[in-house]
């Protein structure tokens, strides 16, 4: 693997993006362009992902989400989740604080703004990997990702991968192909994303979405943020 560092000469910007939060922290905004994948259940977003970490593991970072459910043993505040009360992450929810939220099992789970700006502050690409609802609200925020879109060949190609992987009930699959053809329409819509990978060859996909992401991040590099790529 080819393994370069670009580190770089402008020091995060120190104070005029910075915003009270629900962690109670203060971030800086400045740092790589967040990076979206997204893409129908069983399109290979895990499997580009997990090959992208293995080639460059300093560079990326996933944000720590919220959620109202209670720690499980073992389970640390700003580790595993920033764990919080309902009525405090409803707020924040109210006051446009999340980019992408849900409900399971009666606990709200979502993912912050300033979870993601932490991430950048660190000096790496926060991953999301988030459906369209996420996609549409993080185009509203000023937080600049860049957009992939991991498009399958078929929704017929979806549901062999899927049941190859063993991982869902009849029921579950159902639900999953059915949400396809619309995350589908989204996707190839123009102007939605930056990038469509047409996943089909595994590896040529990984190629081409890898080649993709250290053209980007090398512009970023070349225009002065701070980006790892090793
Ligand atoms: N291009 C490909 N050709 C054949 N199989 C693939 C391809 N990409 C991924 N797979 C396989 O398809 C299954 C689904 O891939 P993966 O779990 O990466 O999808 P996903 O988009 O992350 O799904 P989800 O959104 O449900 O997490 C896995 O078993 C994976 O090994």
């Amino acid at each position: 693997m080819i393994s370069f560092l670009f580190i770089v000469n402008r020091a995060l910007s120190s104070s005029s993006n910075t915003a009270a939060t629900l962690t109670g922290k203060k971030m800086s905004a400045a740092g790589p362009r967040p990076l979206v994948l997204c893409g129908p259940s069983g399109s290979g977003k895990s499997t580009l992902l997990k090959r992208l970490f293995a080639d460059f593991p300093n560079t990326f970072g996933f944000s720590i989400s919220h959620t109202t459910r209670k720690p499980r043993q073992g389970e640390e505040h700003a580790v595993h989740y920033y764990f919080v009360e309902r009525p405090e992450m409803e707020a924040a929810i109210a006051g446009n604080e999340f980019i992408e939220t849900a409900e399971f099992s009666g606990n709200l789970y979502g993912t912050s703004k300033a979870a993601v700006r932490e991430i950048q502050a660190q000096g790496r690409v926060c991953i999301l990997d988030i459906e369209q609802k996420g996609v549409e609200q993080i185009r509203r925020t000023d937080l600049n990702p860049i957009l992939i879109f991991n498009n399958p060949p078929s929704i017929e190609e979806l549901e062999r991968r899927l049941r190859l992987r063993g991982s869902e009930t009849e029921e579950s699959l159902r639900k999953r192909l059915n949400a396809a053809q619309v995350e589908l329409d989204y996707g190839l819509t123009e102007g939605n994303f930056h990038k469509i990978i047409n996943n089909v060859d595994i590896d040529v996909a990984y190629q081409e979405f890898r080649d993709f992401v250290v053209k980007e991040l090398t512009e970023q590099a070349n225009q002065g943020v701070p980006v790892i790529l090793n």
